[in-house]
């Protein structure tokens, strides 16, 4: 069977935030106790066209948040996508398993926004290992595996929320490829997280800047596309190069063609491991804005692990205080780097976006 269903955003967004078990166009139905739950595939932005290869209509009292999920057709992939501030993911129940049930170029696939479901990532909930609760494994839209990534560490936690069916202040031990890092979801649904210690060891991140403070990376010149740029370069677990300008301007931000000076830096032959790269507007010593290009992603709306090195850098730099609210092009994150541990907070929102399953 193959019919075609068209779902709007206001529908999408009425999915229950903690349960994906059930369909919202339960309310269609006529006994009210019961649900009508679809199988999509594949799913196409921007116009939430779907076609449904399955359905099949269970008895509410059935129904457990995670039996959308617990779906075990063969050949399908049952996923559910989050959102922290625009930055998007497919998080992927892999909780029975340390083998990513999707492969980097299935990954590819469906990160496509025109022919896949969308996303900037696939993040793979896994097992934990070394003592920790949980695993958390991520591969980029362009296939490639990162170490690290914030917003997606806390869509990772309402994800597990979700599937756990938990309600209120709940806390992680999370193992990624940037070690441990401790998610909390708050009384008010944010999600606050300790990122750990930035690494500034130029080594380590890694690039082959020559070290100009210490061992690490410091407002150095670097050319980029012939102009010279001051940049700090710093690790949360994945590589960021940080720029507050060039040698003659500071950076007003929407004016910064990111498509085009983007690549430039992600493939630069000082950045081995390719990097990230923020670009920094001061507003005040608290009041930060950026725009990200991110290694294997391109421009996202927001970035987690950027908004932490962004403002390392400005401390780092003498620009900002340790407390700093972070402007990104889909809202703010509030970003603490801690004198007492060394370590960096990030504090902000995750939400779900809808949820289905497509064929792989
Ligand atoms: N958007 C993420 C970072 C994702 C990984 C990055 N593209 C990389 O390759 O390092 C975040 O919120 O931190």
């Amino acid at each position: 069977m193959s019919i075609a269903a068209i779902i709007s955003p206001p529908l999408l967004r009425s999915l229950p935030a903690t349960s994906p078990s059930s369909f919202p166009l339960t309310y269609s139905l006529k006994p009210s106790s019961f649900s009508l739950q679809l199988n999509v595939s594949p799913l196409r932005n921007p116009n939430f066209q779907f076609t449904v290869s399955a359905m099949s209509v269970t008895a509410q009292e059935n129904l457990s948040p995670t039996s959308f999920l617990d779906n075990k057709e063969t050949g399908f992939l049952h996923f559910v996508k989050y959102q922290g501030l625009g930055n998007d993911f497919i998080m992927v129940n892999n909780l029975d398993s340390m083998e990513p049930k999707v492969t980097p170029e299935q990954a590819v696939k469906l990160c496509d926004r025109n022919f896949g479901i969308g996303a900037d990532g696939v993040i793979f909930a896994m097992p934990g290992c070394n003592g920790t609760d949980y695993t958390m494994r991520i591969f980029n839209s362009d296939g490639s595996e990162p170490e690290m990534c914030g917003n997606g560490v806390r869509c990772f936690a309402k994800f597990i929320s979700d599937l756990n069916n938990l309600n209120g202040r709940q806390s992680f031990t999370v193992h990624t490829g940037a070690g441990l890092i401790i998610p909390e979801i708050q009384p008010d649904g944010k999600v606050k997280v300790d990122m750990g210690e930035p690494v500034l060891k130029a080594s380590d991140i890694p690039t082959k800047i020559p070290p100009n403070k210490n061992e690490s990376v410091v407002k150095a010149q670097i050319e980029v596309d012939g102009v010279n740029w001051n940049v700090t370069c710093v690790s949360m677990g994945n590589p960021h190069c940080v720029t507050f300008g060039t040698e003659n301007q500071n950076l007003v931000v929407d004016e910064i063609n990111l498509a085009d000076i983007g690549p430039k830096f992600e493939h630069h032959t000082l950045f081995p491991a390719r990097t990230n790269t923020e670009f920094v507007q001061v507003f005040s010593r608290s009041h930060l804005k950026m725009r990200v290009w991110e290694r294997g992603a391109g421009a996202t709306l927001a970035c987690g692990t950027g908004a932490c090195a962004v403002v390392v850098a400005a401390i780092l730099e003498g620009r900002s205080e340790r407390n700093c609210t972070v402007d990104l092009p889909g809202g703010p994150l509030e970003i603490e780097w801690r004198e007492e541990d060394n370590h960096v907070y990030m504090t902000g929102p995750a939400e779900v976006v809808f949820y289905g399953s497509v064929q792989l």
